[in-house]
């Protein structure tokens, strides 16, 4: 379970998360959805214990979110953090080396499934196989928590629906806790439980996808554009 008690942080002057509370069970696939600068990306890092609140407090799994909690969180940042002179290969062992969860078998397996040449050395990697290559080592962890951020970004279609087939196909629906945040949905709306709307640093509405569609009739992107018209 991942719990935030009343998350003030702030930069400076700037407030990235505004008085946020709310908790999330494991066995969910959740949306954090938002525009520019309103706060997923900060929220994310809380919960990779890269930054600290202000104020509050950030649990996961019961213990607060600080720089060992990375050992229960896979955490795909919208950064490249890859050593340009490192092979795909050397990548994985470096991985294997920091993540007592990472499963060498699975990174095979995935890597074959993204169709990566384990011996490509990363700078000469697309932008999109470099986009495979962060997914393929945040799905090779057995982490407790999964959290993307803005995995799509930049991709082109073909890249995203190997994105979400990988997704579909590694994520452990009743163990993980997976969020992913991003303000494109289209590929990622059949994968979602539940949706969280994030702007100015508030959580402004959270709802089962579920119950979007079947008592108001609106799809995830409809809901979207209702909430951040008004
Ligand atoms: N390191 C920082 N220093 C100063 N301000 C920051 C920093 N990181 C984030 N902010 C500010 O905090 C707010 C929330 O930023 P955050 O990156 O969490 O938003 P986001 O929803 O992830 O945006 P995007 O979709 O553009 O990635 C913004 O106003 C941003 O300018």
């Amino acid at each position: 379970m991942i719990e935030f008690q009343n998350v003030l942080k702030k930069y400076g002057r700037e407030v990235g998360l505004d008085d946020v509370s709310f908790t999330l069970e494991t066995g969910k696939i959740y949306g954090l959805l938002g525009p520019n600068g309103s706060g997923k990306s900060t929220t994310l890092k809380l919960i990779a214990g890269l930054t600290h609140p202000t104020s509050g407090k950030v649990m996961v799994n019961g213990r607060t979110a600080d720089r060992k909690i990375a050992a229960d969180v896979a955490y795909l940042t919208e950064l490249d953090m890859f050593y340009q002179t490192f092979k795909v290969k050397d990548m994985i062992s470096f991985y294997a080396s920091q993540f007592q969860d990472f499963r060498m078998d699975r990174a095979k397996e995935l890597l074959q499934f993204m169709k990566l040449d384990p011996d490509k050395k990363i700078k000469q990697l697309s932008k999109g196989n470099r986009g495979r290559l962060k997914l393929v080592l945040a799905l090779a962890r057995e982490a407790s928590v999964l959290l993307l951020d803005e995995p799509f970004s930049g991709l082109d279609p073909m890249v995203r629906d190997s994105i979400v087939k990988g997704l579909l196909t590694y994520i452990d629906f009743e163990n993980q806790i997976v969020i992913i945040a991003t303000h494109e949905i289209d590929e990622i709306e059949p994968l979602l439980d539940e949706v969280l709307a994030i702007q100015n640093g508030r959580i402004i509405e959270r709802h089962q996808v579920e119950d979007l569609r079947e008592t108001r009739g609106l799809s995830i992107i409809e809901w979207l554009k209702q909430t951040f018209k008004e």
